[in-house]
This record gives C-alpha cells, sequence and structure tokens, in this order.
C-alpha cells in the first residue's frame, strides 16, 4: 500500500511533496523519492528510508520545477532493494516521464515475459515497471498519454492508482474497479492528487473529490482536466484500507475512517456484549474501534498500552524478525491501568499474530483478570495480491482454523471478530463495491488458482475533455 502524490504548483513543488509524503509516511516505509520538472530536465532524488531521512532542505532545493510526483513504498512486488525505489524515469528524445504507484499487479510474470521478448531490458524486479513500459512504449511510437492509460487498462491485472509526470504534467490514473484509493485538492496556486486526503489536508489545501475508478486526471499549469477511460459494473475498495491501512483523519471514497472504524467498534459490542471493567485499544489504529465499543457499552475507555511513538508501523515491515523486534519496542503497559482488570482489548486485525500473541502476554503479565479481544475486521484466511504483503496462506494465524484455535494460540479469555455483514455496513458502501478477498478468498480479478467474482469492464476514452465541476470549484477558490 504505498502512497502516491502529484502536485502542479506555481510556488514550485518540492516541499509540498516533501510534506505530503510525510503525511503517507503510514503507507510505505521502505523508501521515498520526488520527481520534478523544469525547463528541460527531469529531477529526480530518491532513496530507502522514512521520509526524513530521504530528504533534507539541500536536496529538496534541488527538486525544481512546478511539477512534480513522489512516493513512499511498501514493497509488494520486488524486494527492498535500492533499483526498486519509486518513482522511475523512462527517458526518449525530449520525452521525460516519471512514474510512481501504489497496487500490485497479478499478470507481472506474463507481461515482463512479453515485453522482454520484444527487446525490453528491466532494471528492477518491481511491477511498477511495467507500467511505466507500456506507457513510455506507447508515448514513443507517438500515442496520446489517453491512449497510453486505455492500453494500461486493457493489459494491467490488478490494482493500479498511478501518478505519471510527463515533462511538465502530472498524470493521475485509478483502475476501473478504484481498488486503491486516489483523491484530488485544490491547492493555493494549483493542484494535488494524493493517495488520502491527509496528505491535502497537510498543505493547507481543499478536497475536491475521490479519482474516479477508471479516470485518467490531467494537471498542467492551466487546470485540471479529465476523462474517463474505462468503467466497470462494480467497484472493489480495499477493505482493508478501511481496516488498517488507511489514517483514521482521511476521507476515502466519501467516508471518513474514523466514523467506520468506531461504528464498527459499536457492532463489536453488540455483537457479543461482555462485562468487563476496562476497554484498551492496541494503538494506534485501535484506538478509533476502541472509542466506539466503550461508547456503546458504557465501559470506560483506558489505555493499557503505550506506544513508543518514535516507532512506525509493524505489519508493514519485510520480515518476520524484524516485525517481532519492532512489536517489542514499540508497545508497553501502562499496569496500574490492567492490574486486576477484566479487560476488552481491542485491534483492527491479527493478521500473522505477531501483535496479539506477544501484547496478550505482557496485559496478563501486568495482572489483568481476563482479557478478551475483539477485532475490527473478520478473521484474514486468504492472502492478499492486489497490494497487502500477505502472500500466502501459511503466514495467516486464522487461515484454516477456528476461532477458538487462534484463541488458544493467542491466550485470550475470549476472542471475538466482527462479522462481515457487520463490516460492510460500517463501511457503508455495499459488498459488491469492496474487494474483500483476504477474508472471503474471492477475488475481484482473475488471479491463478484462487476463486474471481465476476467484474466487467467497458473501455470508453474518449476525447479530453474539461472536467467543469471540479475545475469551477477550482477556480471559485481561487
Ligand atoms: O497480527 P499482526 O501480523 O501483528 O498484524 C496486525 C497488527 O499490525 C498492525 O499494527 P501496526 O503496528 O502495523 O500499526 P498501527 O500502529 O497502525 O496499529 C495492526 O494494527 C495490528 O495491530
Ligand atoms: N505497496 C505498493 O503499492 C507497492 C507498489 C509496487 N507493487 C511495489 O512493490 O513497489
Ligand atoms: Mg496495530
Amino acid at each position: 500500500m504505498c502512497g502516491i502524490v502529484g502536485i502542479v504548483d506555481a510556488g514550485g513543488v518540492s516541499f509540498p511533496l516533501y510534506y505530503a509524503l510525510y503525511a503517507l509516511q503510514h503507507r510505505g516505509q521502505e523508501s521515498a523519492g520526488i520527481s520534478t520538472f523544469e525547463g528541460t530536465t527531469l529531477y529526480t532524488h530518491k532513496a530507502q528510508g522514512l521520509v526524513a531521512e530521504v530528504f533534507n532542505s539541500q536536496t529538496l532545493q534541488d527538486l525544481r520545477g512546478n511539477a512534480g510526483i513522489g512516493h513512499v513504498r511498501y514493497p509488494t512486488t520486488g524486494s527492498k532493494v535500492p533499483e526498486n525505489v519509486q518513482p522511475f524515469n523512462f527517458r526518449y528524445r525530449g520525452l521525460d516521464l516519471s512514474i510512481a504507484h501504489n497496487g500490485n499487479l497479478v499478470n507481472t510474470v506474463e507481461l515482463r515475459e512479453e515485453y522482454e521478448r520484444r527487446g525490453q531490458i528491466f532494471c528492477t524486479t518491481t511491477d511498477t515497471e511495467i507500467i511505466g513500459n507500456i506507457i513510455a512504449d506507447a508515448l514513443r511510437t507517438s500515442k496520446s498519454m489517453e491512449d497510453a492509460v486505455l492500453l494500461c487498462m486493457r493489459r494491467l491485472r490488478g490494482s493500479y492508482a498511478t501518478v505519471a509526470l510527463l515533462n511538465n504534467t502530472v498524470y493521475a490514473f485509478r483502475d476501473p474497479l478504484g481498488i486503491k484509493p486516489l483523491c484530488i485538492g485544490k491547492l493555493d496556486n494549483g493542484y494535488i492528487v494524493a493517495s488520502e486526503s491527509v496528505a491535502i489536508d497537510a498543505l493547507d489545501g481543499t478536497f475536491v473529490r475521490d479519482v474516479r475508478p477508471g479516470e485518467l486526471v490531467r494537471i498542467d499549469e492551466s487546470g485540471l482536466t479529465s476523462v474517463q477511460v474505462a468503467t466497470a459494473n462494480r467497484r472493489a475498495y480495499c477493505i482493508f484500507e478501511y481496516i488498517y491501512f488507511a489514517r483514521a483523519d482521511s476521507v476515502m471514497d466519501g467516508t471518513l475512517v474514523y466514523d467506520v472504524r468506531r461504528r464498527i467498534g459499536q457492532k463489536l459490542y453488540d455483537a457479543r456484549p461482555i462485562e468487563a471493567d476496562a476497554v484498551c485499544p492496541v494503538p494506534d489504529s485501535g484506538i478509533a474501534y476502541a472509542a466506539g465499543y466503550a461508547k456503546q457499552s458504557g465501559i470506560p475507555f483506558l489505555e493499557g498500552l503505550m506506544k513508543n511513538r518514535y516507532m512506525g508501523r509493524t505489519f508493514i515491515m519485510p520480515t518476520q524478525q524484524q516485525r517481532e523486534r519492532a512489536v517489542r519496542i514499540k508497545l508497553n503497559t501502562v499496569r496500574g491501568n490492567l492490574k486486576d482488570k477484566r479487560v476488552v482489548l481491542i485491534d483492527d486485525s491479527i493478521v500473522r499474530g505477531t501483535t496479539s500473541r506477544r501484547i496478550v502476554n505482557m496485559i496478563r503479565d501486568a495482572g489483568a483478570e481476563e482479557i478478551h479481544l475483539r477485532v475490527g475486521s473478520p478473521p484474514i484466511i486468504a492472502p492478499c495480491y492486489l497490494g497487502v504483503d500477505m502472500p500466502t496462506r501459511t503466514e495467516l494465524i486464522a487461515s484454516g482454523k477456528e476461532v477458538e484455535a487462534v484463541r488458544r494460540s493467542v491466550g485470550a479469555t475470549s476472542l471475538t471478530y466482527i462479522p462481515l455483514e457487520d463490516l460492510v455496513e460500517a463501511i457503508g458502501c455495499g459488498e459488491r463495491n469492496l474487494c474483500t478477498g483476504c477474508l472471503t478468498g474471492c477475488y475481484p480479478v482473475e488471479i491463478n488458482g484462487e476463486k474471481s467474482c465476476h467484474c466487467v469492464v467497458d473501455y470508453v476514452a474518449g476525447t479530453h475533455q474539461s472536467d467543469l465541476s471540479t475545475f469551477r470549484a477550482g477556480k471559485e477558490e481561487t
């Protein structure tokens, strides 16, 4: 679930891109990069590390220009090596293309083989390079960006919220099912597209709307226009964005994520009411759920665990050893809030069980009498192929196990997951418009060896039209 951003702003873009990436850091902690364009030069700075480690004021000053894109990476295809750090650049006779992607393709191998047979040399092991190659190849043969993106949408299978910088124009497109989020904001002197609305907030911008599934947005110095390249008979918003990935203060496809999580917390109590002395969240992502649970149950909200504020997310770290080490440093008990108490412990999800196994033990050691674990997602039983790094069933604690077996394995007094119907109701857009692959084993795109649900996509690319509603809204702001 990487974070992507694209900005065109008359006041220069490198610092705004940096702050936007900072706001999206929770989506990818392995590397960060920015590309900008000025005159005839494409500037790129990227490296492994957190946003604040990769950039400093000098590197940002050197990234010149009024148009640019940025990326923070959470690897899903291709390991954590320097050559896989995005954005990727493609240059051809006065044409400078830089590209950054959030999502995961499921036909990378076929496409790569096809392009290699045609003589293409790949420099990375990511799926994103395929997207760049399809676009660069189309542009090289004098096709328009609209045609190039249409070709992508016809050829790519999987999820791809993408930003591209072509000379001094920023393009952004979202796959026809809208699996990964992408939204548009208005800045004082330009526009921004970003994975989450918190990036717009960080720049004091105004949220305009989400990029529609299958839409291609174009931003240059004269404003924002868009064209609908493809439409599908359903959407497939990633359900795990609402559960875990997105920041709670983001508005995603029309819904404030905090509200979704609070509603799930309320429903978690209703699903299995119990008596207890304290509702404790597993910070950070469990907090909104626990707020909802405490309100619904009347049981006091109490912090039984404290998070070290200098630690990032553990689930998105690349190896199990790193994840385990990080959970140890990240969370500690507030003993006085736990001793002799019946505790309801609330987390958004149990995936590999790394977090819950450890904290249930810690809470018991701190003297809690009972630990009732409540989880804001149903059991994660199937791999994700579309952007979450959980590629096999064997690593998932709940796969092929009854709830009772998971409870025993984490050591809780009781364990309840939110039922899927309640989760879907809390999100509010209907199961048909969500990708629930990790919860049901049924995916919205065809994946070898897995069940898929039927989707129909129409390709409707026409002429490039001005999106008047958006454009007017933007003009009124200025
Ligand atoms: O069962 P696991 O494999 O441990 O994965 C699930 C846990 O990992 C995530 O927390 P993380 O520390 O990544 O981020 P957070 O601070 O946003 O909660 C998630 O919120 C759960 O707590
Ligand atoms: N998490 C993501 O969106 C990752 C993008 C791309 N698949 C990569 O691994 O670099
Ligand atoms: Mg967590």
